[in-house]
């Protein structure tokens, strides 16, 4: 494919900039469509949410962020910054090392505003349709509102990277009983503030790191709160620490008499049934006539996550792995994806890159890793994001950034109250002088 002259963006999240920046710098005309009216994607905090709180009902009014309000990073802010662009802090912001989310949108606009993107997003324009035409261009299709006039435009493009983000579509699991039990439903998609069950018997299910800080946010005024969980690692206990807080095995069956009936023989009358339980891929404008499908959250096939052999290089995907350090991850695949469309770097033969996808999706089956895994990195993170840093010419990702990302998911797994605030600054500001030092040394 020759050089693209004009690409269009999806999203105006953190993907959707940092691809902005890097087409930019490649000389690739670049236009970001936004349906929202500001920049930030999720970290733009809505109060409001969808109109169903599930976010089940296909036809829902849908709000795109799932940030509530109490929300921290997950991850220190040393390591959520861009390759070259880090987070650093805000003598008049949230200087903590694992910050609210207004801070990290704080940040992204500085780095948009750093790098002049915000005059190529295209605000309140939702793209309905992306279609490949016989010219082997691309068709998009987008609608803008006009107070209640919706107009529908189009335009053609010679590349479209999708930068939609993926927090946004919940996954709910399939509960007996659950169409006849009569109490509240709701996904962590749709949580913003505890105050919505105060006195209420809450039982939530999931154990990552949403249910965790959701649980704990969540029996600052519930009665009860019950977390549920398939996991193997659950220690069914009241929690420690905590006058109203239960771990139980996941949740066998619910009746209309409100009952909920847990896996390790216990039950309890519930008034809410709270989804912490992950989110699906969604990309309702893509046509690509089945080439890119989604299985059982998998999106496929992409070459290493991004590419779809077939219809490479003009279509790609920002962000879709899950669990890895993303600000760093999204940042080198939008470089490997612009030095691929200046025609910088070459992309293995259509029939080499479906090999690979072969070859990894074999992998995960050979290690017992489940399909709705398949974006995980299954802690190949840093060797990952190396990957993508040789492709793009750039060097490893630093040695000190490895440690604090296993050292941060550490903590997260710790399950430990107030892991943020325990956090030792001190010694990881030592780490880091002495790998600058040396870096001077060098
Ligand atoms: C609750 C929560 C906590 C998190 N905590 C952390 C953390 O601590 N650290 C961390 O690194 N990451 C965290 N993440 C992950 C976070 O999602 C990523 O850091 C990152 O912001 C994802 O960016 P993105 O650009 O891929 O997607 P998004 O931020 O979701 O942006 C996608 C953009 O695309 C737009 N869009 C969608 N569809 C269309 C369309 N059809 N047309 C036009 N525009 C469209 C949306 O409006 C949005 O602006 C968290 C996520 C969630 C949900």
């Amino acid at each position: 494919m020759p050089r693209p002259r004009r690409t269009a963006v999806i999203g105006a999240g953190i993907a959707g900039l940092a691809m902005a920046r890097e087409l930019r710098r490649e000389g690739i005309e670049v236009v970001v469509f936004e349906k929202g009216d500001d920049l930030g994607g999720t970290w733009n905090y809505d109060p409001r949410i969808d109109s169903d709180p599930t976010g089940l009902e296909p036809t829902r009014e849908v709000v795109h962020s799932s940030v509530y309000l109490s929300l921290r990073t997950n991850l220190p802010r040393q390591i959520m910054g861009f390759v070259d662009y880090p987070f650093r802090e805000d003598e008049d912001g949230d200087r903590r090392t694992f910050p609210g989310h207004k801070e990290v949108l704080r940040f992204v606009k500085e780095f948009a505003e750093e790098f002049g993107l915000r005059g190529l997003v295209r605000f309140g324009s939702e793209v309905v349709r992306v279609e490949r035409v016989g010219t082997g261009l691309w068709l998009v299709e987008w609608k803008t509102k006009r107070s209640e006039e919706v107009l529908v435009s189009k335009e053609m493009f010679e590349a479209v990277v999708v930068c939609n983000g993926h927090f946004t579509q919940p996954r709910v699991p399939t509960i007996p009983g659950i169409e006849k039990w009569p109490g509240y439903q709701i996904h962590s998609h749709n949580y913003r503030v505890p105050e919505t069950f105060r006195d209420k018997v809450v039982v939530i299910i999931g154990f990552a790191a949403s249910a965790f800080d959701i649980s704990r946010d969540v029996a600052k005024v519930a009665k009860e709160v019950h977390v549920a969980s398939r996991s193997s690692e659950v220690m069914v206990m009241k929690v420690p620490n905590h006058d109203n807080i239960w771990q139980h095995k996941m949740v066998k069956y619910v009746t209309e008499e409100s009952l909920v009936a847990f896996e390790d023989g216990s039950s309890i009358h519930a008034d809410v049934m709270f989804y912490c339980t992950g989110y699906t891929y969604h990309f309702p404008f893509l046509e690509t006539n089945g080439i890119v499908t989604i299985e059982d959250n998998r999106v496929g096939p992409l070459y290493k996550h991004v590419f779809p052999p077939s219809l490479a290089p003009s279509l790609s995907f920002i962000g879709l792995t899950e669990k890895d350090i993303i600000f760093q991850m999204t940042d080198l695949q939008c470089k490997w994806v612009a030095r691929v469309l200046s025609g910088k770097v070459q992309l293995p033969s259509e029939k080499e890159m479906m090999a690979s996808v072969e070859e990894y999706y074999q992998q995960m089956e050979k290690n017992g890793y489940p399909k709705h895994t398949t974006h995980h990195l299954h802690f190949k993170e840093v060797e990952y994001c190396n990957w993508l840093a040789a492709e793009a010419g750039l060097p490893p990702v630093e040695d000190w950034k490895e440690r604090m990302y296993v050292e941060s998911i550490k903590s997260v797994f710790s399950m430990k109250d107030n892991y943020r605030d325990q956090w030792d600054d001190a010694y990881w500001d030592a780490i880091i002088k002495e790998a600058s030092l040396s870096k001077c040394r060098i």
